[in-house]
């Protein structure tokens, strides 16, 4: 474990290569850390200070301590400097520790919440944030190394850094995304800003830009050209990051609609021009069956709202697109609009105020103004938290509160059958404004989760039918190993994987390549949410089990609907349960087995896990176990100590009836867990079986749960 000392300080200067070795030697070999104490397995030496060769660059922490950090910071300090700490393998599990801290904070703060998103899309927490930031800074005392060096000034200290070619590669992202965007177009990073307002302000023409893209580049890759003149490997990078280059112009030419992305223009009165996305379907959102279900009603509304109205649909103006990033909210709005035919006008939350404060309110007017002009259409607002946050008492947002009411007065100002539709999307619905989410507003929510297993199938063969691949390219077993991925990483996945094919000299695109690409992605950013969901996936999956089986072995319980370990909102995993028909009344035997079914969880983790590693997972099993017992004992008369008598009032009970009635409960859910308990070790096998199948197919129907039940092996999907 590569743990590092718990307290910043400031004082030390560390040479920037020596952490970069830290970060990516293998374990086995030493590392000369200077002035940072490193404690693990195989303990590195420590350099002192003045041991640090002269000529190598270093940083003077000092002038950059904790206090010092700014907001916007923190996006780059999330997407760009922790999934640094975890490109070694080393620091992953650093990182793990980190993110677990920061993450339970979160936790007692909001519940079971994506550590991520809440940090991205709540910049107004600033409280929050900070002491958040310090759970995860705490022992990470170098960070702001990597703070300092994004930019496109600074890159040249972080091309140091750098390793390995790979790496390289995946600088080359943050490099030059938004032209090769379409292609590995996952980040967001400052420096895309920082190009397109530098565009922005020079006002360059629209049919220059792209050469004006192409032109900063090369200059980029002068610029590092001089610095390090001979490196080899540079050599490499600059042909990596040329031939991406071409791939990302070609992309563009290719593919128009992947990389219109339509912004609101600088200005106080910007006009607002509509993206028509005719070629944008539903058949170009894989893997969300049920949110296109749901959106089907919407098309219908904007083909023709007024014969919508009359028939008597009734629809909501606003529908929120929640789920996390990349999961294709942005597609899917589209898709609305193109299937209907409409006019698409898109805006993202975060630029409403971006570049002169309090135009955003403004902003907000003309686009609705342009909308219900050119009525029926779609209007789509991307992080729509970062204009309709509760961000009452921010000091970055001063004008904020007049942007979310122009917001609201406008959704307030139209009805329904004008045929304006407004789709926002955000991955932190805990944090939108409540006036957001009234009636009449954002009324309708979408869940776009990450894909299942099969989800992911078809997102990858949907990519893979893009590119040229062989025989040997099985789409399932790359969607197998890749849980957790949202639909723009297994585009990423593909599209890298096509670049290797084509860095390598080859023709087409195999499995090799597939496998590679995956690695990388799971080595990088991703990887230590990936490495946690497998952690708690197998928790979750012996936890799930143990309903499951509680529930097919117990004669009264109820039939099996589905066991799953994909997370849904603030659950892991679920088992549900279907009563074969409607239940007029319940029998003593029905409510044990109920009970029996909730208690299976926390039992499953008992006995798979051990005592000492049993999760808070299951407190909801015991609500649920509990109120069954407590409704048995004071209601139904189902106790013999207390008899044919309803307790409805227990607060004016006298003392002994009350510990009397408590007494009854706990031996209830006592004979409850045992027997639980009894099943669960009488079919250890079959535990066992259903949690790998869980852990392959993630989600099991009641068939397939009793083929894995009767020994039987599942059909491959
Ligand atoms: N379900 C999917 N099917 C096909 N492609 C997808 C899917 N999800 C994501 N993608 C690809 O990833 C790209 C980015 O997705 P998109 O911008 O729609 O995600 P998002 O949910 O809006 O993300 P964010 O929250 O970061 O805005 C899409 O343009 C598309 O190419
Ligand atoms: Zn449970």
């Amino acid at each position: 474990m590569f743990s590092l000392s718990s307290t910043v300080q400031p004082q030390v200067t560390v040479p920037l290569s020596h952490l970069i070795n830290a970060f990516h030697t293998p374990k086995n070999t030493s590392v000369s850390l200077s002035g940072v104490s490193v404690s693990q397995k195989q303990h590195r030496d420590v350099v002192p200070e003045h041991e640090a060769p002269s000529s190598e660059p270093s940083l003077n922490l000092r002038d950059l301590g904790l206090s010092e950090l700014k907001i916007g910071q923190i996006d780059q300090l999330v997407e760009n400097l922790l999934p640094g700490f975890c490109k070694g393998k080393n620091i992953s599990s650093h990182w793990h520790t980190s993110h677990v801290s920061a993450q339970s904070f979160f936790e007692n703060k909001y519940g079971n919440l994506d550590i991520f998103s809440t940090l991205r899309s709540s910049c107004l927490y600033r409280k929050q944030h900070s002491r958040a930031l310090q759970s995860i800074c705490s022992d990470l005392q170098y960070w702001p190394v990597f703070i300092q060096s994004r930019g496109f000034k600074t890159l040249k200290s972080r091309t140091r850094r750098l390793q390995s070619t790979s790496e390289r590669l995946a600088e080359t992202q943050n490099i030059a995304p938004s032209f090769v965007k379409g292609f590995l177009l996952r980040d967001r990073g400052s420096d895309v800003e920082s190009l397109d307002k530098l565009m922005k302000t020079k006002n360059i023409p629209e049919a220059h830009q792209d050469a004006f893209k192409t032109g900063f580049a090369e200059g980029f890759l002068k610029a590092q050209a001089l610095t390090q003149k001979t490196n080899d490997s540079l050599r490499r990078t600059r042909l990596i990051l040329f031939i991406l280059l071409l791939f990302g112009i070609y992309g563009l030419l290719k593919n128009p609609f992947l990389s219109v992305r339509f912004r609101t223009t600088t200005g106080l009165d910007s006009a607002v021009d509509p993206v028509q996305m005719k070629n944008v379907t539903f058949e170009h959102v894989k893997g969300v069956e049920e949110a296109k279900q749901e959106l089907q009603e919407v098309v219908e509304f904007l083909k023709n709202p007024q014969k919508f109205t009359i028939l008597g649909g009734k629809l909501p103006k606003g529908i929120l697109l929640v789920g996390p990033p990349g999961t294709g909210k942005t597609l899917l709005a589209r898709a609305v609009a193109g299937e209907a035919d409409v006019p698409f006008y898109y805006a993202s939350g975060s630029e409403f105020d971006e570049m002169f404060v309090g135009v955003g309110a403004s902003r907000i007017r003309n686009l609705f103004r342009e909308a219900k002009a050119n009525a029926p259409c779609v209007i789509f607002i991307d992080e729509l938290d970062s204009v309709g946050g509760k961000r009452i008492e921010s000091p970055m947002h001063p004008y904020s509160r007049q942007t979310i009411n122009q917001l609201l007065a406008e959704m307030d100002g139209f009805k329904p059958n004008e045929g304006v539709i407004i789709i926002g999307a955000t991955n932190f619905p805990e944090a939108l404004d409540n006036a957001l989410i009234r009636p009449g507003r954002f009324d309708m929510q979408v869940t776009v989760p990450r894909p299942d297993v099969k989800g992911r199938t078809e997102i990858l063969k949907w990519y893979l039918n893009k590119i040229k691949f062989d025989q040997s390219v099985d789409p399932e077993i790359i969607a197998r190993g890749t849980v957790g991925f949202s639909g723009a990483e297994l585009e990423n996945l593909v599209n890298q994987a096509a670049l290797k094919a084509a860095v390598d000299g080859k023709e087409m695109v195999t499995m090799k390549e597939l496998e590679f690409s995956k690695d990388k992605i799971l080595m990088g950013p991703e990887r230590r949410s990936v490495e946690i969901d497998n952690k708690n996936k197998t928790i979750t999956a012996y936890h799930e089990s143990g309903h499951a089986i509680i529930a097919y072995y117990t004669k009264d319980a109820m039939p099996i609907n589905k066991a799953t370990i994909m997370p849904r909102g603030p659950t892991l995993g679920h088992v549900s349960l279907l009563p074969e028909n409607d239940r007029w009344n319940e029998t003593r035997a029905q409510l044990l087995a109920q009970m029996d079914v909730s208690m299976g969880g926390r039992v499953a983790e008992e006995l798979i896990f051990g005592t000492d590693h049993i999760t808070t997972g299951a407190s909801s099993d015991f609500d649920n176990a509990t109120k069954i017992a407590k409704r048995m004992v004071t209601k139904f008369g189902m106790s013999e100590k207390l008899g044919v008598m309803t307790y409805s009032d227990t607060g004016k009970l006298s003392p002994e009836t009350q510990s009397a009635i408590e007494q009854e409960i706990r031996i209830l859910l006592r004979d409850s867990y045992e027997r639980a308990k009894h099943i669960l070790k009488t079919h250890a096998k079959e535990h066992k079986n259903l949690a790998e199948a869980l852990l392959t197919y993630e989600t099991l129907d009641a068939k397939e749960i009793q083929i894995v039940l009767e020994g039987k092996k599942l059909e491959v999907r």
